[in-house]
């Protein structure tokens, strides 16, 4: 038995002339959460649909929970979960009629179901709401509750696209939470998102640009593994500063956040502020700190060109 609940090498998938994933290689551990991070359109989705064998790749191989796919996709259905961007819920149909359809698409048998259903309205918190139509909810209910559906018959992997898009900061904290009881419970979890701070909460992501995997691992070995070092200026007129960083062939990128400006400095620069204190005379030691890196610095610094903002 593999350790691997999803194996993919060289896939691809074109529309006409225009390649939407390009050699994505994939090894994904059980029981871990994978995300897919990268901008609209970068073929998040795509890739997501080869997987569960929902689209056919042009090119590539691809096992998921030791089936072939697409061959054995239909073995593959009730293992998997899925829960798209648009949620897939039926907004005339109450919680529990969602769910109770729910479960029967997926045969759980009557008595069975109607303890499921309950199970999974109280673990996200919906048994108050049974009866409540599912187009009356919050972003936030209407989360939860396709969370629930897409969890109904306890599948072994679970893919979620965008899942967080609709929702608030807290509501976004409170589902993560829920993420991990389901990987604690041994559910192998792929995300896709464009959010930093959720694909941080990742054991390993893949960051994806223009249908290309740019870079790969645990974020804190991406961070690490950067190429560049990062410093913070807190100095006055931080515009014309920035403008002469972007000039210098050992800056990868600068960006302003509020009164500070991040500068990534390639790692060829020994010492980072003393480059920068004799290159800007006007700048004192003082006013600059090595900060430590961010997922966005990654992502900055493995997409886009040159990345420069
Ligand atoms: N059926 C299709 N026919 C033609 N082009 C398609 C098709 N499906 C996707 N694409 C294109 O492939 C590219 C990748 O789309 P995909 O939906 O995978 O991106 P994504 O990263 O999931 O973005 P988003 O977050 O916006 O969904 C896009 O340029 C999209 O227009």
């Amino acid at each position: 038995m593999s350790d691997y609940a999803i194996l993919a090498s060289g896939l691809t998938r074109k529309f006409g002339d225009f390649t939407a994933v390009e050699g994505l290689n994939l090894k994904v551990p059980k029981g871990s959460i994978y995300g897919f991070l990268g901008p609209n359109g970068c073929g998040k989705s795509t890739t997501l649909r080869m997987l569960t064998g929902l689209l056919s790749s042009t090119f590539g191989e691809v096992e998921v929970l030791g089936l072939s796919i697409p061959r054995q996709a239909e073995l593959l259905r009730r293992r998997i979960g899925y829960m798209t961007q648009k949620f897939s819920l039926y907004d005339d149909l109450s919680v529990f009629e969602n769910l109770q359809f729910i479960g029967e698409i997926y045969g759980i048998p009557a008595r069975q179901r109607r303890i499921r259903i309950q199970e999974q309205m109280v673990t996200y918190g919906l048994d108050q709401r049974s009866r409540q139509r599912a187009g009356e909810m919050s972003g936030g209910q209407r989360q939860r509750l396709a969370l629930a559906a897409a969890t109904m018959h306890a599948p072994d992997l679970l893919f979620l696209d965008e899942p967080t898009s609709a929702v608030d900061p807290e509501n976004r904290r409170e589902f993560w939470e829920q993420l991990f009881d389901l990987c604690d419970q041994g559910t192998t979890i792929l995300v896709t998102t464009h959010y930093m701070d959720e694909a941080e909460r990742c054991h390993a992501l893949a960051i994806m640009e223009s249908g290309v995997v740019r870079a790969d691992g645990p974020p804190e070995r991406l961070m690490q593994e950067m190429g560049v070092n990062v410093v913070e200026v807190e100095a006055s007129q931080l515009r014309q500063l920035k403008e002469r960083l972007l000039k210098c062939a050992e800056v990868r990128s600068a960006a302003q956040l509020g009164v500070r400006l991040r500068v990534l400095v390639r790692k060829e620069v020994a010492d980072p502020i003393a480059w920068m204190t004799s290159r800007f005379p006007e700048l004192r030691p003082e006013q600059l700190n090595l900060a430590r890196p961010s997922l966005e610095d990654v992502f900055v610094t493995s997409t886009g060109g040159e990345g420069r903002q």
